[in-house]
């Protein structure tokens, strides 16, 4: 078995949709590659763990947003080869947190992440090794963002390289005042090979894209909200004890969008995913099958009544 987690009930539930929706339910847990395009995903695993190092931390909290923390502060976060494969398995446990609403991302020690650990990309730097890698971070970054939850990807410090793409395998960005997202890909002969170029090109639009790559311009929070990469600016006061931290001001930024039952916001994702994923009439068809789920469901009901009795309570007064 490849690729071994449930499928999300939301690919599931697609039962008479056109091309792409079906491409979608082929792929098992919203991955892009399996073994029909040649790819082992056990095999590739196999050979990052030859490459150890920091680890990916996650904390499920009551809120309903968990936190997912990037730890490897000796080399500014960079990605060792069982962090890649720890990160999979962490985001198949969000794939199956019933209670979940939110994720935030972020980075160990005040940085973000500096891409892939140069270590291992040195040791794999033969292409059939350097392309699987490629397709398991694909895989792991294209799930992670077609999670049935509200991402945040918060930025301290530097996010560099797959660092950058990782911010945007997230529905936002926050980014501390001070800190800089950079496409650092062409500084060394490559592109982003995680999928960042194909995200950026829809979280920016392709000129600005083209901007951020072809110049590997560095992003301080001011550029990152002018075109459109950044949702909001922490300022963080060092000076005040009391004052919160980035974390703390990301997850109030974030609970403005998960308050509710979990169902009704992986709901609310969801139907915001297969509106940026399908061509119009396939993502309408989704969009009712997810209505389904939650029309007559127990928050719905409760809201019914909850009208009915301020209704009866205001027709009473007048
Ligand atoms: C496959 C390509 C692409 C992808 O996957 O999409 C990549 O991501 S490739 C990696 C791209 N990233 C970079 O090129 C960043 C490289 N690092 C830096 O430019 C700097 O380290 C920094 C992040 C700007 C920080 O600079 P500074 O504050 O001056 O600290 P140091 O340079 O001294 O770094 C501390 C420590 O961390 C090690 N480090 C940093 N980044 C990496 C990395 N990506 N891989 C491995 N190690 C990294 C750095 O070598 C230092 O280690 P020591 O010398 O042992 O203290």
């Amino acid at each position: 078995m490849v690729l071994s987690a449930p499928r999300p009930r939301f690919l599931r539930s697609i039962s008479c949709l056109g091309f792409w929706a079906r491409q979608l339910q082929q792929q098992s847990s919203g991955s892009v590659y399996s073994s029909i395009h040649g790819f082992s995903q056990e095999e590739i695993k196999e050979k990052l763990q030859a490459f150890p190092g920091g680890s990916i931390d996650l904390l499920k909290q009551d809120s309903g947003i968990a936190v997912l923390t990037i730890n490897n502060p000796h080399r500014m976060n960079a990605f060792s080869g069982t962090m890649m494969v720890d990160l999979e398995e962490k985001v198949t446990q969000l794939e199956n947190w019933t209670d979940g609403k939110g994720v935030i991302v972020q980075g160990a020690a005040q940085t973000f992440c500096s891409g892939s650990d140069l270590n291992a990309v040195r040791a794999m730097s033969n292409s059939q090794d350097g392309m699987k890698m490629c397709m398991f971070m694909q895989n792991t970054l294209t799930r992670l963002l077609r999670l049935p939850l509200i991402s945040v990807a918060l930025v301290e410090g530097k996010a560099l390289g797959g660092g950058a793409e990782l911010t945007t395998a997230c529905d936002f960005r926050l980014m501390a005042s001070g800190s800089v997202i950079q496409f650092v890909h062409k500084h060394m002969g490559l592109v982003p090979g995680w999928g960042g170029a194909a995200r950026l090109v829809g979280i920016v639009g392709s000129r600005n894209a083209l901007k951020l790559l072809g110049g590997a311009i560095k992003v301080d929070s001011e550029l990152g909200v002018h075109v459109g990469l950044v949702d909001g600016v922490l300022k963080v006061d060092q000076e005040s004890e009391r004052a919160e931290t980035s974390l703390q001001h990301a997850e109030s930024w974030l609970s403005q969008y998960t308050k509710g039952p979990a169902p009704v916001i992986k709901a609310v994702k969801k139907v915001v995913l297969s509106g940026r994923e399908l061509p119009l009439s396939d993502a309408l068809r989704t969009e009712k099958d997810i209505f389904g789920t939650v029309w007559g469901g127990p928050a719905n009901l409760q809201a019914l009544a909850e009208q009915i009795q301020t209704q009866v309570t205001l027709s009473e007064f007048l």
